[in-house]
């Protein structure tokens, strides 16, 4: 028998590594060909090429889903040095087996056509219906620094979360190893780097080593059970635009948490709580007016939440993916394992005075 949302998360994975495989090369043979956007934040050919590669893949396998996805392609339409660059990555970039590559369609038929599948992930979303979520590359920052990123991929079902995959090519594969942002000291060497995280509703979460062709075998994965605050550690964001880490240190402090933060860009937070590398992601706003975007945490929130944890926002509430691009009616996030997230939340509305 087959399980629900088996095919979803089959693509999906799948969908994932192929991106991962991009940006890897953008990475590794360009140089990355940042621009930025309207809100100052960077956008690479990586971001862009991925981008294309998932929803072609997903529009291929399920033709009548939405998709509601990071970027767009006016830039790329204005400029086509850039759309040339793109294509020739996305046209050069295939899984190394060929049934798998055969699942997500095989590749696009020219540049044009890439612009108009950029362009698909232009969903408003909402409560309704299969609506795909994309994250083509999370944490850009990181990724341009040869640090942490994600490519990250969700189904939501009526505004809930289904199915998550997260790509974390710079991650350590051995869910046992220690917590750090670090990628080694040879940055341009894949060896013991790559994980694939995913979850389905209801079935568990797993890690992966995350391959170039067909999917390596999933490992069960969990939640660190935590007995002892002092030693809990917990991540928050690299940028202190995206998370206010002096209030996270008071909350740490006052939780009793002797260590460090560990600072590391992307959903590659959520993936290593879940595995129990770390224990506690807290990302606290720094303004009134931003909203969190739904591709920046439904794959995460799924698989946090699938390993035995609860995410909620500062108020407590369970982040909401059914209002449409972002997470219009929640403020932050806190993750932690079930048996002490109402001790963290306390503590975070206690120190950010939220009622
Ligand atoms: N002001 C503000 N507050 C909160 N979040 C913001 C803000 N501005 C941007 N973003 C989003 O942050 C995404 C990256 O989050 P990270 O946790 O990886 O941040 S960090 O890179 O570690 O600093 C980043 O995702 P990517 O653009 O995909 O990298 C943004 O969507
Ligand atoms: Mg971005
Ligand atoms: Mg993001
Ligand atoms: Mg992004």
């Amino acid at each position: 028998m087959t399980s629900l949302y088996s095919r979803e998360l089959e693509i999906a994975q799948l969908a994932v590594q192929r991106a991962s495989i991009l940006t890897k090369r953008v990475f590794h043979e360009t140089s990355k060909g940042t621009v930025s956007k309207d809100d100052a934040s960077p956008v690479t050919i990586g971001d862009f090429g991925a981008q294309a590669l998932i929803i072609s893949a997903l529009k291929h396998n399920f033709p009548h889903d939405e998709i509601v996805a990071e970027e767009e392609a006016t830039e790329l339409r204005a400029y086509p040095p850039l759309r040339d660059q793109i294509w020739e990555l996305v046209r050069t970039t295939s899984l190394d087996d060929v049934a798998a590559e055969g699942l997500l369609g095989g590749g696009i038929k020219d540049a044009d056509a890439m612009l108009d599948i950029i362009d698909q992930g232009n969903s408003k979303g909402g409560k309704v219906g299969r609506v795909w979520t994309i994250d083509p590359i999370d944490g850009t920052k990181g990724f341009l620094r040869g640090g942490q990123y994600a490519v990250c991929l969700a189904l939501l079902q009526d505004g809930d979360v289904k199915v998550g995959a997260i790509g974390c090519p710079n991650l350590p594969v051995d869910d046992a190893a220690p917590l750090t942002a670090d990628i080694g000291a040879n940055a341009t060497d894949d060896e013991g780097r790559g994980v694939l995280f995913s979850a389905v509703i209801g079935q568990g979460a797993t890690s992966r080593p995350l391959k170039a062709g067909a999917l390596a075998e999933g490992r069960s994965i969990s939640m660190k059970p935590l007995t002892d605050m002092s030693n809990a550690s917990f991540c928050e964001s690299v940028e202190a635009g995206h998370s206010n880490q002096s209030e996270s240190a008071q909350i740490a402090q006052k939780l009793g948490i002797t260590k460090q933060s560990v600072r590391m860009d992307s959903q590659a937070k959520y993936g290593s709580i879940a595995r129990g590398a770390g224990d506690i992601y807290l990302r606290l706003p720094t303004s009134k007016t931003y909203q969190e975007k739904i591709w920046d945490h439904a794959a995460g929130d799924l698989i946090v939440r699938e390993a035995g944890g609860e995410v909620t926002d500062i108020k407590g509430n369970r982040l909401n993916f059914g209002v449409g691009r972002t997470l219009a009616t929640n403020s932050g996030v806190i993750a932690a394992p079930k048996a002490v997230h109402s001790q963290v939340l306390s503590v975070v509305q206690e120190v950010l005075g939220v009622k």
